[in-house]
């Protein structure tokens, strides 16, 4: 029959096409069900389900919950050769996407089964980032190396030593340290010392921050160190339990804000798309940069995301490339590979806006 191409699809096509710049993805949580499935066939004694590795579209579940996700596909990845296979598939899956730039952010995890250990875990990343580059893939690729501050002051010293290990021995592969994992375990400020190690070594800093409500002590002492980016802040701001002083001092540095609306909204930390942050940091002219956390586990796509902000704030399509154009400067690439992105966008923009 023939093909009817709905405003929808339409936009879809838009969003995919324009060029996107992706900031805060955890490796483990942006894996597709296509990856999933390839996963499954490799350990079928798990008896995985798809339900138990992703939530799927008007499913919610409790941020808890979510972190038990993360426990089940953690089972599904334990070797070098599923770290490479799963990092090679989400990198080609973003630059389907028309993703150009990609900071993915991970864990490192060692399993004494199969002799993975935490350097061999991000050497195995970065040998999925050199193939993809090497096979031509039209995607940039960075890494942050993750602590999960469930693991404490000890581990975290670790794996800022791991992240300055490689950041001086890589190419500029890695260029910063993640603060993540479940926000209600343990205390931020504990941390402090191993991530201000981390910045005093050159790395950059994209910390987790107000993801949950009741933690102004918390996002204080982090915003203090100061951190280079903020992941979500949710709940920085008077409004929601936040504290005028937080978002004074996230303003007077003009600290980007990477915000992930799908996750939010599934994870129930936020109530509808409507009453997302976004719009709070957006009206000010405050630095975001639309991401989406875990595309796997959320089941979506940058593109989508982009699309979902557009139309829940009535943002036009000039505003929306104007928000992925200007993410090139949060970035943590050094200026000549940002001067090559906004190259890339400005050679871009006529094919788009006709
Ligand atoms: C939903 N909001 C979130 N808040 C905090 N941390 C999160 C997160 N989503 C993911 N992670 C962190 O990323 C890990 C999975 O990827 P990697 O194994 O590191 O690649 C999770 O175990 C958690 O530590
Ligand atoms: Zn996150």
């Amino acid at each position: 029959g023939p093909t009817i191409i709905t405003m929808e699809n339409e936009a879809d096509l838009f969003y995919r096409q324009m060029p996107k710049v992706e900031l805060h993805a955890h490796l483990n949580g942006s894996v597709s069900f296509s990856t999933i499935e390839k996963l499954m066939a490799r350990k079928p004694h798990l008896n995985i389900e798809h339900n138990m590795t992703a939530i799927l579209s008007g499913q919610k579940r409790t941020l808890d919950e979510c972190f038990q996700v993360f426990k089940v596909i953690h089972q599904l990845i334990d070797t070098e050769e599923d770290i490479l296979m799963v990092a090679k598939d989400v990198i080609r899956e973003f630059a389907e996407d028309g993703v150009k730039y990609l900071e993915l952010r991970t864990t490192p995890r060692e399993d004494k089964n199969t002799g993975m250990t935490k350097r061999s875990y991000v050497q195995t990343v970065i040998e999925a980032i050199r193939q993809c580059k090497n096979e031509g893939l039209d995607i940039e690729v960075r890494l942050l190396v993750s602590v999960d501050r469930r693991h404490g002051v000890e581990v975290a010293m670790k794996t800022v030593k791991l992240a300055e290990d490689f950041m001086r021995s890589t190419d500029g592969f890695v260029v910063g340290l993640d603060l993540s994992g479940d926000p209600t375990v343990g205390h931020g400020g504990d941390l402090l010392p191993a991530l201000q190690k981390a910045k005093n070594c050159g790395l950059k800093l994209s910390l987790h921050l107000s993801e949950v409500p009741s933690q102004v002590d918390e996002s204080e002492l982090l915003l203090n160190i100061p951190p280079d980016r903020i992941g979500h802040g949710t709940f920085l701001h008077p409004e929601v339990g936040g504290a005028q002083s937080l978002v004074d001092k996230v303003m007077k540095n003009n600290t980007p804000l990477e915000l992930c609306l799908t996750s939010n909204v599934k994870g129930q930390t936020v109530s509808s798309y409507s009453n997302h942050h976004l719009l709070y940091w957006y009206q000010k002219g405050h630095p975001i940069v639309i991401c989406t956390d875990d595309r796997g586990v959320f089941c979506t796509e940058l593109s989508k995301e982009y699309q979902l902000a557009a139309s829940t704030f009535s943002l036009s399509r000039e505003a929306m490339w104007s928000l992925s154009q200007k993410a090139i400067d949060f970035t943590f690439a050094p200026d000549s590979l940002k001067q090559q992105l906004h190259q890339k966008w400005f050679e871009l923009h006529p094919s788009l806006f006709q």
